[in-house]
């Protein structure tokens, strides 16, 4: 009902004139077939007495009727393209706002949500024409109880006729339904579909499908998902349409006896010729009529279930919003005293069965640099995630200055802190502006920008590009610069650096696509700045030769601290970290 509501509205929301313009066209359109259908009955009335000028007069009308039918449809063609496409921008607006700001990742990471979203992303272009589509099937519903009235004028128990579509429309909308939930079903196959088709036709990618000579492989199981998916579907959709057809014969000898009746009517004389004539010329209609009735039953009931979809994913969207953002939010200090502190905070990712972090309690204090290390999938993004605010923990609370996080409002607290990540976004605009992005307030400075391209070492990267801070960079969506994987993550950086004094700089390995040296270079650069600042900086790294000039190194182990302490206190410790910094000095230095 959400659904239809909104379908309904948002094209006078979006655009008055044109709604009214594509309401009238489509009942106009619709009203053509029963038109003729009573002009023919007339030119027959016409005929019959023999009035040649009465003829003349009906066959004009004709002309001006289908020239003034034809022309509103061509004419309208233009509006009703031109108020989906508005439609369209305006969903897909919102679908932006509402998906790029949710305080969480869960609508990307928690799969009874990103399936809603991978749903609405997949059919968003059923919701442009959502309007168009209702207001022709309401001019298809009226034309065919015109039809009907034309009918029992001339036999009574005819106004009838069209219960008889009834079932086969009910039969069609339920098969559709299960088809949508047989499309829901397999939608986890689909999306891994996309991902392989991804994987064997984009750029990225590109190398290690053809080294690895991936391209049969993600072929073939591409081919198993949409196979297995598709047998779902298939199954109930051939399982649906047996009532769809079985209504749709009930249907037809309807009307074959409709018409015998009609026809035995005016044999006996107990209706006009004209009448009879424009009624058996309408009935031959009704299967048309009733045909694109189900066809824009079809159509509309895809439309309402992609809007569906789309509402799914904005009040989800609402009640995280509710349930995240607090109502008086506690005020983001300016500046840290104390620091962070963790207090036996766990989190489990939604289809796991083992939380990824499990009573973390720790100690950051402010203007400390802090190395977070530990072997793969040990839990190191998950936390930088959780302190950062992109999840919510099960248990246990992070608190700045003795103020839980969760007091905060999530955009207050992020405009606090800046994250640079190991697989930085390849933002495709010119330097100035994947930078700048990095700070929206300053994007226009260039001394800033060109001050953060300095802390993350780009100097070098900006005297090679030709036009300087107005290089447009990437190849993918223009004729940009292509730049390597590490001078892409020197951008990331520089973006990161725009922000000044964070309370918490989150480094996730920023320099995993840089050398030794430079990693040193970067990590001095940001020690360097966070301990006057009195900011947390927080830096993930597998290299722990740059771990070990960290204020503090924590050791994470299976989603647990394993240890804390100093370079010097863990080596004489003789745990874990000992023995990977023991297993990694072997083969660096
Ligand atoms: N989005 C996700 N959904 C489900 N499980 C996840 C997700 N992200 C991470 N995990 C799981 O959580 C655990 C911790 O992963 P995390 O990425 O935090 O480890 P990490 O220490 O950063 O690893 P790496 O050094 O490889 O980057 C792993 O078991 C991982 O499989």
């Amino acid at each position: 009902m959400d659904a239809l509501r909104f379908a309904l509205t948002i094209g006078p929301r979006t655009d008055r004139v044109r709604s009214l313009l594509v309401v009238a066209v489509a009942l106009l359109e619709q009203a053509t077939g029963i038109g003729l259908a009573v002009l023919l009955g007339l030119l027959s009335e016409a005929a019959s007495r023999g009035s040649t000028s009465g003829l003349a007069a009906l066959a004009l009308c004709v002309a001006v009727f289908v020239m003034l039918t034809q022309g509103t449809f061509i004419a309208g063609y233009f509006t009703r393209l031109r108020l989906q496409e508005e439609i369209q921008n305006e969903v897909e607006r919102r679908f932006v706002d509402v998906v790029g700001t949710t305080p969480t990742l869960e609508v990307h990471e928690r799969s009874s949500r990103s399936d809603k979203a991978a749903v609405v992303r997949g059919a968003r272009g059923e919701i442009g024409p959502a309007f168009d589509r209702l207001m022709w099937l309401a001019g298809a519903a009226l034309a065919l109880i015109a039809s009907a009235v034309l009918m029992a004028s001339v036999v009574p128990v005819l106004a009838v006729l069209p219960l008889f579509a009834v079932p086969t429309v009910l039969a069609t909308r339920s098969a559709d339904r299960k088809r949508g939930q047989a499309v829901r079903r397999a939608t986890p196959r689909t999306r891994l579909a996309g991902h392989l088709f991804t994987l064997a036709t984009t750029a990225a990618p590109g190398r290690e499908v053809r080294l690895f000579g991936l391209a049969d492989e993600l072929r073939r199981r591409h081919r198993e998902e949409w196979d297995l998916a598709g047998r779902d579907i298939a199954r109930t959709d051939l399982l649906a349409r047996v009532p769809v057809a079985l209504a749709w014969l009930f249907f037809v000898l309807a009307y074959a006896t409709a018409v015998v009746l009609m026809v035995r009517a005016g044999l006996a004389g107990d209706a006009s010729l004209g009448l009879v004539v424009a009624a058996v010329a309408v009935s031959s209609q009704i299967t048309g009529q009733v045909q694109s009735l189900l066809t824009l039953t079809f159509w509309t009931l895809e439309s309402l279930r992609a809007t569906r979809a789309f509402l799914d994913v904005v009040e989800d969207g609402a009640e995280e919003r509710a349930a995240v953002v607090p109502a008086g939010p506690a005020t983001v200090p300016s500046r840290l005293d104390g620091g962070i502190r963790v207090e036996g905070l766990s989190f489990r990712y939604w289809n796991r069965d083992r939380p990824s972090l499990r009573d973390i309690d720790l100690e950051l204090p402010a203007g400390a640099v802090v190395a977070l290390v530990g072997e793969n999938g040990a839990g190191k993004s998950t936390f930088v995630k959780m302190l950062s605010g992109l999840h919510r923990p099960n248990a246990g609370r992070i608190l700045v200055d003795g103020t839980d996080l969760a007091q905060f409002a999530p955009e207050e607290w992020r405009a606090r802190i800046t994250v640079a990540f190991q697989d930085p976004v390849h933002i495709e605009m010119t330097l100035r502006d994947a930078v700048g992005l990095g700070r929206l307030e300053h994007r226009d400075d260039p001394e800033r920008i060109l001050r953060a391209l300095r802390t993350a070492g780009g100097d070098r990267l900006l005297a090679s590009l030709p036009e300087g801070l107005d290089t447009r960079l990437g190849r993918k969506s223009w004729d940009g610069k292509g730049l390597s994987g590490g001078q892409w993550q020197t951008v990331a950086n520089a973006r990161a650096a725009m922000r000044q004094a964070p309370l918490l700089r989150i480094l996730d390995e920023p320099s995993a696509s840089l050398d030794a040296r430079a990693e040193e270079w970067l990590f001095r650069q940001y020690a360097d700045l966070s301990r006057p600042e009195g900011g947390v900086t927080v830096l993930v790294t597998h290299r722990l030769t740059t771990a070990r000039a960290a204020d503090l190194i924590v050791v994470l182990d299976d989603g647990r601290v394993a240890e804390v302490g100093t370079h010097d206190t863990l080596s004489r410790a003789g745990g874990l970290y000992a023995e990977l910094f023991r297993l990694q000095a072997r083969y660096f230095v």
